[in-house]
């Protein structure tokens, strides 16, 4: 498969006897199409309708699947071919909907005028108690600059919103959060810190997304010492506690020691960076890096990691290989060692593919999709909020990396995304870390 991918949704109409489908099947398999969902829209008595979600390389190739299908034989029909992708954003992903119904002037008495007043005055009195009484305490601001926006670069905060409402929709369905973007004309550090700490009041937690390097090291630094609720840079630590819970499944199954392995990291930027300190507050010993910009480097060599000279030599020197370049494909099959474990995590297309650097000779191999920071930041957000905690600590952090892994089915390197015990056992684990962390301060 080609590293850069579409997704269409084909409806196909068959003749109902058995067999067609997978005529269909085989004709989307021999061109190289990828079958994803498959969803039988009619069934007739002389036809059937199916909705089949397919992966391919480019346009051409889905031509290509189009026609294969169509000259099966004369019953066989693409009918449509539809971009369910684009269907789904249409009207955005999110929308605020109240908890309570107003179906009787009583009921907007209490929760409008005049029975809201004595709420209010009671927070005025207790400005404590709109943690209980207003949905501050469960509501997290997922903010962005638009300057990294998934591998795609400095696209603007307005291109970068369908992440930051998939981010919104995760913190719904994983962990109950509502997250709200908001959308910065600003990367200036000075003006960042000074607008999200005057909309904080608003929050219980503050989400920042898609911000690049450097300037986001600054801007979550200053945010975390500046204001009293729980400040997370998902590309930063979301990352680097899921990135260390696969590594630490992949060297168990590899029978690798990690605090001996030699990880090596391509790309330093937030994700890059990142990761390279969890993995050494976690006890690796020796991580190294490259990558073009002089100021990562020297961020690396200050953390206590070495600069690598170059991609190849990287591949070459090390066990263990995470690439968060956002350059698709930048890692050739040929500079894959025996035995590697890489995971090539830039989205929206990875570094190589995990096929590829299977078939090169890798012993695990993951992209992305699968090691995506989905699996830490809806947990690491609702054990915080739980536990009302003013920050979230590496402890957290790392307490939410074995979560991950204990969550772990034997054979995977990190649990399903839909599986609910997984964000379960995050935010269980983070909320027991910080309820300790918050007793041995009072
Ligand atoms: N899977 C996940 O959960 C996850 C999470 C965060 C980021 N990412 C992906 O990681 C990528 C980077 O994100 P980021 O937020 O760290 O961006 P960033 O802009 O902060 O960092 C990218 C870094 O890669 C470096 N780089 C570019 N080309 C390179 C090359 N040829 N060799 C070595 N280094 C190179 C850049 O100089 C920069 O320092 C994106 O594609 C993003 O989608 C994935
Ligand atoms: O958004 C994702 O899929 C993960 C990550 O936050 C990224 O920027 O790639
Ligand atoms: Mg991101």
């Amino acid at each position: 498969m080609n590293v850069q991918s579409i997704i269409r949704n084909l409806i196909v109409e068959t003749p109902s006897i058995p067999g067609n489908l997978a005529k269909v099947a085989t004709a989307i398999g021999t061109i190289g199409g990828d079958i994803g969902d498959i969803k039988t829209m009619k069934i007739g008595t002389l036809s059937t309708v199916r909705d089949i979600s397919c992966t391919c390389a480019d346009i051409a190739q889905l031509n290509q699947i189009v026609d294969a299908i169509n000259n099966i034989d004369d019953n066989i029909h693409v009918r449509s071919v539809s971009d369910d992708v684009m269907k789904a954003h249409e009207g955005g992903k999110i929308h605020m909907t109240s908890r309570i119904d107003v179906r009787s002037l009583s009921d907007l008495r209490r929760i409008y005028t005049p029975g809201v007043a004595n709420v209010c005055q009671e927070i005025q009195r207790a400005p404590e108690k709109a943690h209980y009484y207003t949905s501050i305490g469960n509501t997290v601001a997922i903010i962005t600059d638009g300057t990294a926006i998934l591998g795609l670069g400095n696209i603007g905060p307005v291109a970068g919103m369908p992440v930051m409402e998939g981010k919104a929709v995760l913190f719904d369905q994983f962990a109950g959060i509502s997250g709200i973007p908001i959308l910065l004309d600003t990367s200036n550090p000075d003006e960042v810190v000074e607008t999200v700490k005057h909309i904080a009041k608003g929050f219980g937690g503050i989400l920042l997304e898609d911000i690049g390097s450097p300037h986001c090291f600054e801007i979550e630094e200053r945010l975390k010492a500046e204001l009293p609720i729980p400040v997370m840079h998902d590309d930063q630590h979301g990352t680097a506690v899921v990135t260390l819970a696969a590594v630490i499944s992949a060297c168990r199954y590899a029978g690798v020691e990690l605090k001996d392995a030699v990880v090596g990291q391509i790309g330093l930027g937030a994700a890059g960076l990142a990761i390279c300190r969890m993995l050494m507050a976690y006890g690796v010993k020796e991580v190294c890096g490259t990558d073009p910009q002089e100021s990562a480097l020297v961020r690396l060599r200050s953390f206590g990691g070495t600069v690598v000279g170059s991609v190849e030599e990287t591949m070459a020197k090390c066990d263990i290989v995470i690439a968060t370049t956002g350059v698709s494909g930048l890692i050739q099959p040929s500079m894959v060692r025996e035995g590697q474990i890489i995971l090539a995590l830039s989205n929206p297309y990875p570094e190589i593919t995990p096929e590829d650097a299977i078939a090169a000779g890798a012993s695990y191999a993951a992209d992305g999709r699968l090691v995506n920071n989905v699996l830490g930041f809806p947990g690491i957000f609702r054990g915080a909020l739980n536990a009302n905690v003013k920050s979230i600590t590496y402890s957290m952090l790392l307490a939410a990396a074995n979560a991950i892994v204990d969550a772990t089915r034997n054979g995977d390197l990190v649990p399903h995304p839909l599986d609910p015990n997984v964000h379960k056992s995050v935010a269980e684990a983070v909320e027991r870390v910080a309820l300790i962390e918050m007793a041995h301060i009072d």
